[in-house]
């Protein structure tokens, strides 16, 4: 690879004679990793080479899945660089807290929280670019959490409305992507000298929006994917400095990950409390990962609300969200009835819906307000009333377990390939009646379909299909 000749000089200086190797290391494979989702029943079921677990991480594995598996498809598994995987394992969210993740898209460190939530608590998964925000939402929907919000806003203009409120928050920040080069070796042209300190400039502002929502007590996992101190011991220094009621917390180095450089940060011996994972020292992409404790007699950093709140913003938030009418609630009662066991039971019960235009989501009671904010997905879509009827969403069948439901079909894995390339399906199995479906092959759930005379209607989202 062709390294910028200020790059090679910078290096050189601030590596000495660990610089040939880590120059060299720029230029070898990386090691691949995958995730499995254990929010869905059964997850270690899956066709794939379980041998060789990560030791540090958990349900992750070395290795390569195909993004046109049955497995990855179903949301069981997320692929996912070695490193970046560390970064959701330190922040360590505990089911029942409130957790943001403020630059959250395409979704691995958001993915991962959300399993270890377990379905219980708050997840905010926040990207502030729209395009990305939406494969943030998809990647959400595949792993069928049921407690996620998924934001589209700019940090700043998230604060107001979140004043101290979440447990931990986990700042995945823009930067100048040095770690990606052996991966992306395009990532080397955006790259100039003072790439880095711009890139500092935009991440204290994020940081400094991010402190304004953690709560006393909270913690702040803050990450990057590049080498430059400017923007990973240098901003780890600018927080203790900024914000004397944090500290920074210890976290663990596991073989091959180096601690965070004093040297990089004027001789800070708090920076050793930090991770460097350097690609001539360790097998994933290079990722620098600290963390750090806002007291708990800390004052609040938020400012009270004063201004009237703005108002809604973008094509999403359109359509003030309102209940259902006395049709859509019978239609919503009937399509329960039949779907679930036991009619569902406290299961997207009547108190948590939420109706978007003719979009109805579920939504829990005790979450907060988001109504201001730009979102994309206001909870998880159960589907769209059309004219006299509901149509059940995609989102649902990824959110279900198959022991809850008593409306399924099992499908082989030639009928799934079928059906996820946009085909309909004719059943051959027992004979059923009319009306939707949970799809199920090798006992994961992948689909809704309705089935209409012995065919199941192709209703797989268009943009998904392969
Ligand atoms: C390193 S990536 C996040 C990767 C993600 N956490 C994951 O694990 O999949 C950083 C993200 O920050 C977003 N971003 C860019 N500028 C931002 C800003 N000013 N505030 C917040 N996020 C920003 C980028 O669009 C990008 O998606």
């Amino acid at each position: 690879m062709q390294l910028p000749q200020a790059f090679i000089d910078k290096y050189t200086n601030l590596l000495g004679d660990e610089a040939p190797a880590f120059f060299a290391s720029l230029d070898q494979d990386v090691e691949h990793g995958f995730r499995l989702n254990p929010l869905k029943a059964k997850y270690q079921d899956v066709a794939l080479d379980l041998h060789h677990p990560v030791p540090f991480v958990q349900d992750a594995y070395y290795g390569t899945v195909s993004g046109k598996s049955l497995a990855h498809q179903a949301g069981y598994v997320y692929s996912q660089d070695i490193s970046a995987m560390y970064v959701a394992e330190v922040a360590a969210a505990q089911p029942g807290e409130r957790v943001l993740d403020l630059c959250a898209a395409p979704g691995g460190k958001s993915t991962q929280l959300a399993a270890q939530l377990q379905n219980q608590g708050l997840l905010v998964s926040n990207e502030i670019n729209t395009k990305r925000a939406r494969i943030l939402a998809e990647n959400m929907e595949r792993i069928g959490a049921t407690n996620v919000i998924v934001l589209n806003e700019d940090p700043a203009n998230m604060e107001q409305y979140f004043p101290a409120y979440f447990d931990k928050i986990v700042v995945d920040a823009p930067c100048s992507g040095e770690g990606m080069f052996r991966k992306d070796h395009n990532a080397v042209t955006y790259w100039h000298e003072h790439y880095p300190a711009e890139c500092a400039v935009r991440q204290k502002n994020i940081l400094n929006s991010a402190l304004k929502m953690l709560r006393p007590g909270g913690q702040l996992v803050y990450s990057t994917c590049t080498f430059a101190p400017e923007e990973d011991e240098q901003i780890a220094a600018w927080l203790l400095a900024t914000y004397p009621e944090l500290e920074m917390v210890a976290v663990p180095k596991v073989a091959g990950m180096t601690p965070g450089q004093t040297a990089f940060a004027d001789n800070d011996s708090e920076m050793t409390k930090a991770v460097r994972m350097m690609p001539h020292h360790f097998q994933g992409e290079g990722q620098f990962v600290a963390k750090f404790q806002l007291a708990q007699t800390a004052p609040e950093l938020a400012p009270v609300p004063t201004t009237k709140k703005k108002k809604r913003r973008g094509k999403q938030a359109r359509g003030k969200s309102n209940s259902l009418s006395k049709e859509q609630l019978a239609l919503w009662e009937e399509f329960k009835q039949s779907f679930f066991m036991d009619r569902g039971g406290q299961k997207f019960s009547t108190n948590n819906l939420r109706l978007n235009g003719n979009y109805l989501y579920y939504y829990d009671a005790s979450w907060p307000d988001i109504d201001q904010m730009k979102y994309v997905r206001p909870g998880i879509l159960l589907g769209e009333f059309k004219k006299h009827r509901f149509e059940p969403s995609y989102a649902l069948a990824l959110a279900v377990q198959p022991a809850e439901i008593q409306a399924k079909l099992d499908l082989d894995e030639s009928e799934w390939r079928q059906y996820v390339g946009g085909n309909t399906v004719q059943y051959t199995g027992p004979s059923q009646p009319n009306g939707w479906y949970l799809l199920v092959c090798a006992g994961k759930p992948f689909a809704m379909g309705k089935l209409v005379n012995g065919i199941i209607k192709n209703f797989f989202p268009k943009g998904l299909r392969f």
